[in-house]
């Protein structure tokens, strides 16, 4: 048999319909969905305007409400009849009626509508109060002419992730609407399908290029909807604790709907994972139902999860044939988890027939992944599930679902390395309370296991360069390794010659290593294989060892943490990417990039210098403004740049030619130059203490470029003193000026940079809060003379 046709896979470019309620967000997230996916944002009001010339009001009080309502619904129609892709839609109150509702359901074949909603409470604060109960009344139809949905989860449900000690108090704010931004994108990428295709291209070796079912050994972190109901969860504490997480619907609250919807989102936004989705036929603990009740409040969860766009569905293939063949016809891009439990006493052994037929049916479903289970009594060895596995291997050619495949008992799974993916595990703080699957390990202990299984190897990592024995790196990194179970070390490597380097590199049990001067452009030859940013900005900060035994990148990303002789390396560039973040982080809504009118300012013609003109054209901004103080180097870089960029499709010129979107500005005392806005985000990459001898730059900003009315972002990329003249003239002006600059130091950016260079080296999520925590306490330690940065070794 065959699976029934998917219903909810569109056209890449097929644009996207916002629907819901007044006060829901649909506005803000039109303007940020259409800045994410470079689209043309369409909005009901304007589009009425466009086509009768006067607004709806206007229309309203000139031709009546007979007039004004069929003409309303006329634009509607034509406005998604003539949109039909590459557009975000926003649209207004005319969704309540129901000839529009009826154009949306059609639509809803070839487009995904959205349906956005918030709490409740929220909008009700937000509409009028006479208003609000109509109006909430009116909205619920929204849900049954959209197929997607999206809980516009209040910005303040996540404080920012940042560190606490008394020196912090000036910590760059979050932009406003930042989580919600990024949760948006997240959302969108998912439902169009590009999310992981883009990040394979831009670099192969981050954690989100590589999904859980294709790492060599991948952990799925199991919550269910009743601990996190019941217990008061700090969900931050639950990062890193999995390569994706498993939430388990497991009781069914009279708002249930509302429930789920925010869970996924809070989900969504502290964990950072992928989401599996699954609902819970006979949850211990909960009175059983029948038939005929379960199966269709199941069904709508399972439609729930496809429609909050989660990575993955988890199906009970032996449930009911409707709710399957409904879940998937809804599937859309979300991966199906095709599941067989055999939960109790006499379940046929792995040798029965039973389970390769299980897995061929699976298959034949469409399933993108097949999950089997077994109540196990000592009836089974270990050796029986390795043959069904190599069965399974043997008989069924490839491509074929990845299988993920346990023994369990009362006491849990028989060993958590069971399957190669998606094994089970539990927060360290989680009682066993009523899993079925009594006791499992957690993440960090189940990922320690592979060391000692000689699964994984102990690795030595390295950040080196002619000036490393004061970076911050070894702390941040060997804490991180300490807390994911990674027997590895790091260290400091003072060193400064290619060969010296090379034979760092070639040892059997080198991991990677953070480049610093004189090696970040030195070593580009050398390299086998480079992220594309690494090779624009013509600079490297990380490099790792390639030891896949064929020459697919798959291959050599899952050979990370594994020693052996390896000849060729790969090179990428987390300096760019950590500024891209800190700069999106800090930016204001009002801020927000646009292409032909935000200038961004770059001081130096360093390495970083170049990877923070790359940051700023990664955001989108066309015109950038370079000073050194020796402007021929200067000169050299914005060649580079503008060379590039004439070679780069919606850049530059399609004729290949130079284009010019980084410029020099030769004197401090120059006033901006003319015709250009006030930067609103500038990036001081010059040291400010002496090196080598030569006085320390000391930069600060003409005060004359710093009128930009909006604002905008300060990043400084030195932290010895933390607090750089640019620094302390940005408070200050900050205090008496203008509030709305944003300040990011030095210690913000070097910690991301090697919370980027922990996730590429290793492969794995990197435990953010305690890496910021620990560069900000190491760094203090080291201005009490002392500390673990000291240490490092010189070769
Ligand atoms: O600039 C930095 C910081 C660094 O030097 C460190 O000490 O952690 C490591 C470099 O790779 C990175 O480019």
């Amino acid at each position: 048999m065959l699976g029934p046709r998917n219903e909810r896979v569109f056209d890449p470019n097929a644009s996207i319909v916002l629907v819901g309620c007044r006060g829901a967000g649909k506005r803000t997230l039109g303007f940020m969905g259409a800045l994410h996916l470079r689209r043309r944002l369409v909005t009901e009001d304007h589009y009425f305007e466009k086509l009768t010339g006067m607004s709806r009001g206007q229309f309203l009080l000139q031709h009546g409400k007979d007039l004004f309502a069929r003409q309303d619904v006329e634009v509607f129609k034509r406005m998604l009849d003539s949109n039909r892709t590459g557009c975000i839609i926003e649209c207004g109150m005319s969704s309540l009626s129901e000839e529009a509702q009826d154009a949306l359901r059609e639509y809803c074949r070839t487009n995904p509508v959205v349906y956005i909603h918030r709490e409740r409470e929220q909008i009700a604060a937000l509409l009028d109060a006479t208003d609000a109960t109509a109006l909430l009344k009116a909205d619920e139809k929204h849900r049954e002419c959209s197929n997607f949905e999206f809980y516009n989860l209040d910005d303040s449900a996540t404080h920012f992730v940042g560190t606490s000690t008394a020196a912090d108090s000036r910590q760059p704010v979050p932009s406003k609407l930042l989580n919600v931004r990024e949760d948006f994108a997240k959302f969108l990428d998912q439902i169009t399908g590009r999310g992981a295709t883009k990040a394979w291209l831009e670099s192969p070796f981050s954690v989100a290029a590589i999904p859980p079912e294709f790492r060599s050994y991948s952990y799925a972190l199991r919550l269910r909807l009743s601990y996190l109901q019941e217990m008061d969860l700090e969900l931050e504490e639950f990062e890193a604790t999995g390569d994706c997480v498993e939430f388990i619907i497991d009781q069914w609250p009279d708002d249930v709907v509302e429930v789920v919807s925010k869970q996924v989102a809070l989900l969504r936004r502290k964990l950072g994972l992928p989401i599996i989705y699954h609902v819970e036929e006979n949850p211990r603990g909960q009175r059983r139902r029948t038939p005929e009740e379960k199966n269709p409040v199941d069904s709508d969860l399972l439609e729930l999860g496809l429609r909050l766009g989660v990575e993955y569905l988890s199906l009970d293939l032996q449930r009911d044939e409707s709710l399957i063949q409904r879940a998937l016809r809804y599937k859309g891009r979300s991966k199906v988890i095709g599941n067989y439990w055999y939960m109790g006493f006499g379940a046929p052994p792995w040798h029965d027939d039973q389970h390769l037929a299980n897995y061929k049916h699976a298959q034949s479903l469409g399933c993108d992944l097949i999950r089997m289970a077994r109540f196990s009594t000592g009836d089974s060895p270990v050796e029986h599930l390795e043959s069904f596995k190599k069965l399974v291997e043997q008989t069924i050619p490839s491509p074929r679902p990845p299988l993920v495949a346990y023994d369990f008992s009362v006491l849990g799974i028989r060993t958590p390395l069971q399957s190669k993916i998606l094994n089970p595990v539990k927060h360290p703080d989680m009682e066993p309370d009523h899993d079925f699957l009594a006791i499992v390990s957690t993440y960090r202990n189940s990922y320690a296991l592979e060391f000692q299984q000689f699964l994984l190897d102990p690795l030595e990592f390295y950040v080196t360069g002619s000036n490393v024995s004061w970076s911050l790196s070894p702390a941040m990194q060997n804490a991180a390794y300490e807390v994911s179970g990674m027997p590895h070390t790091f260290q400091a490597v003072t060193c400064s010659t290619l060969d010296r380097l090379t034979q760092i590199c070639l040892s059997d049990t080198f991991g990677g290593a953070n480049l610093t001067a004189p090696f970040k452009v030195a070593i580009m030859p050398q390299l086998k294989v480079k992220s594309h940013h690494a090779t624009a900005i013509g600079a490297v900060n990380v490099v790792l060892p390639l030891r896949g035994k064929t020459s697919a990148i798959l291959d050599h990303a899952n050979s990370r943490n594994k020693a052996g002789a390896a000849q060729e390396f790969f090179g990428d560039n987390t300096d760019w990417s950590s500024i891209f973040t800190c700069l999106r982080r800090a930016i204001s809504p009002r801020n927000y990039v646009q292409p032909s009118k935000t200038t961004g300012l770059v001081v130096g013609a360093g390495g970083m210098a170049r990877a923070a003109i790359y940051a700023l054209i990664q955001l989108g901004c066309r015109n950038i403004f370079v000073y050194n103080r020796t402007a021929e180097r200067a000169r050299e870089v914005a060649v580079h740049f503008n060379t590039w960029a004439g070679t780069q499709k919606g850049i530059g010129k399609q004729d290949g030619g130079s284009v010019e979107i980084v410029r020099v500005i030769e004197r401090l005392a120059d006033p901006w130059p003319e015709g250009y806005q006030l930067p609103t985000m500038v990036i001081s990459c010059v040291p400010a203490t002496s090196l080598d001898g030569s006085p320390p730059a000391d930069f600060v900003m003409p005060v004359g470029w710093l009128g930009s009315p909006t604002g905008g972002v300060v990043v400084e990329l030195a932290y010895e003193p933390l607090i750089t003249p640019l620094v302390a003239q940005m408070y200050a002006y900050r205090d008496q000026v203008n509030p709305a600059w944003v300040v990011v130091d030095g210690l913000e950016v070097v910690a991301e940079m090697a919370i980027e260079a922990f996730e590429l080296m290793t492969g794995r999520m990197a435990p953010k809060r305690l890496m910021k925590e620990v560069c900000r306490r190491t760094w203090e330690q080291q201005q009490r003379g002392g500390g673990e940065g000291e240490s490092g070794l010189v070769l």
